[in-house]
């Protein structure tokens, strides 16, 4: 049997992107909150944004070290339904913001040696998911959202107390074995649908999908 993922399509910018994400398929859609990002959202955008997201869609939030302030700023302005934490954040603020917000808290650990494996399992002591990523490189690169890959063989049949979700440079050609080499059920993809930063692609986002499920076309007889 074909394995199948659910998918989350980070960084949708517009109501359209927004839905053509949830046509597709999407379980989880993810709007940014992070200024240095392409794909960065005011607050008003962003309530707009999440607001052409059907029912049963799950809505995250993508901040980078964010105060109390900006996270109570986001929380007032957007529905949301899930907060993803993909700075430095100790587990001690994975914590502070779940009992303030009563939110799951998704935290981004990047990968990009088996020194990083530690971190995942310190985390998920204490987070409601992982979003196992590709560490980012050290030239100014954003945090997350760059579209690299990491030797997904480190991960290869690991599992964490926690649910947790594959991203890093997946997309509708390499999803499906980066599914069978580690094992994910949910997969994360950002730029690997996008036809510039910040815009996604209805295209791309329905192959992604597509591949993420297993639904593969039946070869004719
Ligand atoms: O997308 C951004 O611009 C961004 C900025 C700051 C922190 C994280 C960011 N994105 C994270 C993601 O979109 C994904 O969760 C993940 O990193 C996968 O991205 P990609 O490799 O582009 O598929």
């Amino acid at each position: 049997m074909v394995p199948s993922a659910r998918v989350k399509i980070c960084g949708l910018t517009r109501p359209s992107d927004m839905r053509a994400a949830v046509e597709a398929g999407a379980g989880y859609v993810g709007l940014v909150f992070f200024e240095k990002s392409p794909r960065h959202l005011a607050l008003d955008t962003a309530r707009e944004v999440a607001l052409a997201a059907a029912d049963g869609v799950a809505k995250v939030a993508l901040t980078v070290n964010a105060t109390d302030a900006q996270l109570d700023a986001i929380c007032v302005a957007v529905p949301l339904d899930i907060l993803q934490l993909h700075g430095s954040e100790s587990p001690a603020r994975v914590a502070a913001v779940q009992a303030r917000y009563g939110l799951p808290v998704m935290k981004a650990v990047g990968v990009a040696g088996a020194e990083d494996l530690a971190t995942l399992e310190t985390y998920a002591t204490v987070a409601d998911m992982l979003l196992v990523d590709a560490k980012p490189p050290k030239n100014g690169a954003l945090p997350g959202g760059n579209g690299l890959t990491f030797d997904w063989r480190l991960i290869a049949g690991r599992q964490w107390s926690r649910p947790w979700m594959l991203a890093g440079g997946l997309t509708a050609v390499n999803v499906a074995m980066a599914m069978e080499m580690t094992g994910a059920r949910q997969v994360d993809v950002s730029s690997g649908v996008e036809r510039a930063p910040g815009v996604k692609d209805p295209d791309k986002m329905q192959a992604f999908v597509d591949a993420a499920k297993g639904n593969v076309p039946c070869p004719k007889t």
